[in-house]
C-alpha cells in the first residue's frame, strides 16, 4: 500500500494528548507527512475530540492530573467510535503517578499500538523494575520482549532503538533505518509516536502501518543528515524530508528484515 500517499489524500485529523516539550514539534511533524493534528489537554474537550479524530496519540511526557484525566476519557470515547489509540508511555515504572496512570489506560483502552523506547517496553513486559527517564534505555532491543508486550496488550508494538522492532505478538520485523542525530534531540521518540497516528488511520493491517511508519521516519532522518550540520539544522532538515517524503523513496531505502 501506498501509504504516504493516502495520508496525503486522506489528511488524517490526529488528536494527540502529549507533553509540552514534544508539542510544536509533533504537530509541525504531522503536518509535514501529511496529516492534520490538534493538541490540547484539557479533560473537558477529550470526549469530543477523541470521538471526531481519526487516530488519538497519548503521550505520558510532562504528566499532569488533568492530562491523565484527559488520555483516559479520549481512550474511551476514541474506542467507542473505532478510532486507533496509540500510547507513549513515557518513564513507565519511573515514578508512582505516572506508573499508575499508564495502568489505568493499558486496563480500560484497547490500544492499536503502544511506542517506545526498549527501556520502557521492557518495562511494561516485567523485565526491569524501572526505566530512568524520557530517555531510558536497555543496551539490547529483544524482540522477545516486545512480542510478549504485544501479546500482554493485544496491540501491536513498535520498540525503539537502533534497530527498531515492530511486532503484533504473532508477525514481528526489524528496522535499520534511522540516525543516531535522533538521539541527539528532544522530542524524536514522540514525533515518531505521533508519526504513527496517520499511518494506523488510513490501514486495517495496523502491523503493516507500524513497519512502514517507522521505516518512513528512519528514511526521513538518513535524508535530514545528508543536509544537516549538527542537532539544530537536523531539526529542521527532519521536518523538510518529512514533507518532501515520497513512497518510491520509501520502497527505495527501506531496511526491513520481517520474520
Ligand atoms: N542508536 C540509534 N541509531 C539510529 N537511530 C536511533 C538510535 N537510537 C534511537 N534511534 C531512533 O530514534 C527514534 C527515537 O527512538 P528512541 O530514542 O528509542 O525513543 P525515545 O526518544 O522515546 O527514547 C527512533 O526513530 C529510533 O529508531
Ligand atoms: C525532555 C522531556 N521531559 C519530559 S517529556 C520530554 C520529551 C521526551 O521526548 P523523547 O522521549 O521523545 O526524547
Amino acid at each position: 500500500m501506498n501509504f504516504i500517499a493516502k495520508i496525503r489524500e486522506d489528511k488524517p485529523f490526529i488528536f494527540n494528548i502529549t507533553n509540552e516539550v514534544a508539542s510544536n514539534f509533533a504537530a509541525n511533524g504531522l503536518i509535514a507527512i501529511g496529516a492534520s493534528p490538534a493538541m490540547s489537554h484539557t479533560p473537558r474537550e477529550a470526549q469530543d475530540y477523541g470521538a471526531m479524530a481519526d487516530a488519538v496519540v497519548l503521550n505520558l511526557g510532562t504528566l499532569t492530573e488533568d492530562r491523565g484525566e484527559a488520555m483516559l476519557k479520549a481512550g474511551k470515547a476514541a474506542n467507542e467510535k473505532g478510532v486507533p489509540v496509540i500510547l507513549d508511555p513515557i518513564a513507565v515504572g519511573g515514578t508512582v503517578f505516572r506508573t499508575e496512570i499508564i495502568n489505568d489506560i493499558l486496563a480500560t483502552v484497547k490500544l492499536a499500538a503502544i511506542r517506545a523506547n526498549a527501556g520502557e517496553i521492557a518495562v511494561l513486559a516485567g523485565a526491569l523494575e524501572k526505566a530512568k527517564g524520557p530517555d531510558s534505555m536497555i543496551e539490547k532491543n529483544d524482540p522477545e520482549i516486545a512480542k510478549a508486550v504485544a501479546k500482554k496488550y493485544d496491540t501491536v508494538v513498535i520498540s525503539t532503538g537502533e534497530t527498531d522492532v515492530i511486532t503484533d505478538g504473532m508477525r514481528t520485523a526489524l528496522c535499520k533505518n534511522g540516525h543516531e542525530m535522533l538521539q541527539n534531540i528532544t522530542a524524536s521518540g514522540c514525533l515518531l509516536s505521533s508519526i504513527i497516528g496517520p499511518f494506523v488511520s488510513v490501514a486495517d493491517d495496523k502491523f503493516q502501518a507500524g513497519v512502514y511508519a517507522v521505516a518512513s521516519y528512519g528514511i526521513a532522518a538518513e535524508l535530514a543528515m545528508k543536509k544537516a550540520m549538527g542537532p539544530g539544522t537536523f531539526i529542521l532538515a527532519l521536518l523538510d524530508e518529512l514533507y518532501f517524503l515520497t513512497d518510491e523513496k520509501v520502497k527505495r531505502y527501506k531496511q526491513i528484515q520481517e520474520r
